[in-house]
């Protein structure tokens, strides 16, 4: 993965890179030699991870058939289900991908176990507190979900919840079955007319809300991130925590497990209510202390509950709560109805299989969104800034350190017009990458770059003109370090370099103070001399005799005659011999090889 750089330094250089600092270019000139090689988007995957061919993806729990077969077309797939978290574990450095659903639980020591193969984690549902997202974040891997495809399951099955509980649907039946006719003892409450809470007015919520407002119910909701029209909209209104808990005559879980929402619903909060609520949670377990629901249910507080979900899935089998004769429970069944799991098993293999071929995922959990117009737009941009980034590195000598990186990006469009983070991200890789052997990508790169205490710092330099194109150029410069190629300080003493998108091509248009053009594709040259007739020739019949194929030069020079610096970009690496005869050649002052 690390990539090498050799360079090759005349003696007495060090005075002349002094005074080359304060040279301004005046021209550039190039000889192009086109070398169209495709670029392909590492966002998640590094090319170097084995996954050049068919991926390994570990299916852990039951997915419906039709995404199954989606995943066999680009991957090798292996479904193993009910493995103990050891099995799991030691099946991590094996895999390239792992799909679950809620119960198998991604821990710290399954992304430590992969040593670094585990790429993707797909949640093929909503709720993702079963993975452990830091840790995931932490070793590069993506975890994705499938967030709409069991909505409307997950909805019906909290109003199928809410209808029985209120008609005893579950008790009645087994007493019958038990040999009674009870009539008396399972006389219900109607619904038209209460009021129901619903808490959390995301996609399930609202689509509970929508059908209790079919069945008359007098509909609230609390969710302090929902918008307020949108629950206009469906005839719901927006009220506090206190206010929802207080006034319902059924309360309706829809949150996620989060560390602000678990116990949510705690002795406290049961205090507040009526006496003779009736609450439903297909959420998760989590948000209730079970415990006090229990308690609530003794007390007369709670005169029913509906419950798909347990802190403990399976709960254990004299569970208090699961006992209760005034509960009704099912085992985690609101997501699977037949139409629900063939959708989130199409939504999540898509996501996967996208992932892995280095595609941004819109369902992306721990890696910022980045719509797919705007990533095609910005594709041959994200080559370019991990390419400034890896050059950018190479050029630092004398192990200095590099802590602060300013990176600034010209362009015509207006702030909100540029989603900076994937370039950050990527630029955050090229520096990292060529010298350690972290393997960075767009989920970890932040992380990386704060644990080795790289300091990225951005700018925007606003450009008049038309905004056709995200960015005009880019700027890359390195504070506070020595160079092993002198020219590429600039005048302000930073290891700079600048590059631009041509054609779709990533291009390398400035190294220092110097003006050059040459593709980033293969590798590089960077020579200095004395501009004079033949410096092209010579170093070009080098090149030639040790078959190196030369795709693309470039010369920049302050002014005929004076100081100059050609770019060449190889298709093959120059052997050592190669590059010794190059810094032979007398005009040649420093010289420094580099890989993209
Ligand atoms: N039982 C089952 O099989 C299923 C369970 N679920 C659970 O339902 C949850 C909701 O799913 P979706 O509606 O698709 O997710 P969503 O993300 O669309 O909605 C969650 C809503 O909860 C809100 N929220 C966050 N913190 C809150 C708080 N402290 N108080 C009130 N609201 C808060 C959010 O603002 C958001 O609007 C999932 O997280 C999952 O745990 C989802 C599908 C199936
Ligand atoms: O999507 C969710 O959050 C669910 O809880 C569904 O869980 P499941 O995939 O059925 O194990």
């Amino acid at each position: 993965m690390a990539t090498t750089s050799n360079h090759l330094t005349k003696p007495f250089l060090p005075s002349l890179s002094l005074s080359s600092k304060k040279l301004s270019p005046s021209s550039a000139f190039s000889v192009s030699i086109p070398n169209r090689v495709p670029q392909r988007l590492y966002i998640i995957c590094s090319a170097s991870s084995g996954i050049s061919s068919k991926p390994t993806i570990l299916v852990a729990e039951k997915l419906g058939e039709a995404g199954i077969t989606l995943l066999k077309q680009h991957a090798n797939v292996e479904c193993l289900y009910n493995l103990t978290p050891e099995e799991l574990e030691s099946k991590s450095s094996l895999i390239d991908a792992l799909i679950v659903r809620s119960a198998t639980k991604v821990t710290r020591e399954v992304f430590e176990s992969a040593r670094g193969r585990l790429k993707v984690v797909g949640r093929a549902g909503v709720g993702i507190d079963n993975v452990d997202l830091g840790a995931a974040t932490e070793f590069g891997c993506l975890v994705v979900n499938a967030p709409t495809a069991n909505t409307v399951a997950a909805a019906e099955h909290g109003i199928a919840l809410l209808t029985a509980m209120a008609r005893n649907i579950a008790q009645a039946d087994k007493s019958i079955k038990d040999g009674k006719w009870q009539r008396n003892k399972y006389v219900g409450v109607s619904l038209v007319g209460k009021t129901l809470a619903v808490m959390g007015f995301g996609k399930v919520g609202s689509e509970v809300a929508r059908r209790a407002k079919g069945l008359g119910m007098h509909v609230i909701a609390h969710d302090p991130y929902a918008p307020a029209d949108r629950a206009r909209a469906i005839g719901a209104e927006l009220v506090s925590f206190d206010e929802a808990v207080a006034t319902a005559d059924f309360i309706s879980l829809h949150m996620p497990l989060t560390p602000a929402t678990a116990k949510i619903l705690n002795d406290e909060s049961f205090a507040k209510m009526k006496k003779g609520v009736r609450i439903v949670n297909v959420a998760r377990g989590g948000v209730i202390d079970e415990d006090a629901l229990v308690r609530a249910l003794d007390s007369g507080i709670v005169a029913q509950a509906a419950l798909d979900v347990f802190t403990v899935e399976p709960p254990p089998a004299d569970s208090k709560l699961v006992q209760h004769e005034r509960v009704t429970v099912t085992p985690h069944l609101g997501a699977s109805t037949m139409e629900a799991q063939e959708g989130v098993a199409i939504e999540i293999a898509e996501a996967v299989i996208g992932a892995l071929q280095g595609e941004l995922a819109a369902t992306a959990v721990n890696a910022p969104m980045v719509p797919a117009e705007v990533l095609t737009e910005l594709k041959p941009y994200v080559v370019l800034a991990e390419k400034l980034g890896r050059l950018a590195v190479q050029l630092v000598g004398g192990g200095s350190g590099v802590k602060t990186v300013k990176v600034s990006y010209a362009s015509a469009r207006g702030p909100d017009d540029l989603d900076t983070r994937l370039l950050r991200a990527m630029i955050t890789k090229g520096l990292i990458e060529p010298i350690s052997d972290v393997f960075v990508n767009l989920v970890n790169a932040d992380y990386t770059a704060k644990q080795r205490g790289l300091r990225i710092t951005e700018e925007r330099i606003n450009l008049d003109g038309a905004p056709e194109n995200p960015l005009d150029f880019i700027q890359v410069r390195i504070a506070n370090v020595e160079s092993k190629f002198a020219s590429a300080l600039s005048e302000s003493g930073e290891v700079t370099v600048v590059g631009r998108v041509k054609d779709g091509i990533p291009h390398l248009t400035k190294v220092g103070s110097f003006e050059v053009d040459v593709s980033m594709e293969g590798s590089l040259i960077l020579c200095r001399q004395v501009d004079q007739p033949g410096m092209i020739g010579k170093v070009g019949s080098i090149l030639g005799e040790e078959n190196v194929n030369v795709s693309f030069m470039s010369v920049g020079r302050t002014a005929p005659r004076k100081q100059a610096v050609m770019a060449i970009g190889v298709d093959e690496p120059p052997s050592k011999e190669c590059l010794k005869r190059i810094g032979e050649i007398p005009a040649i002052e420093e010289f420094v090889y580099l890989k993209l």
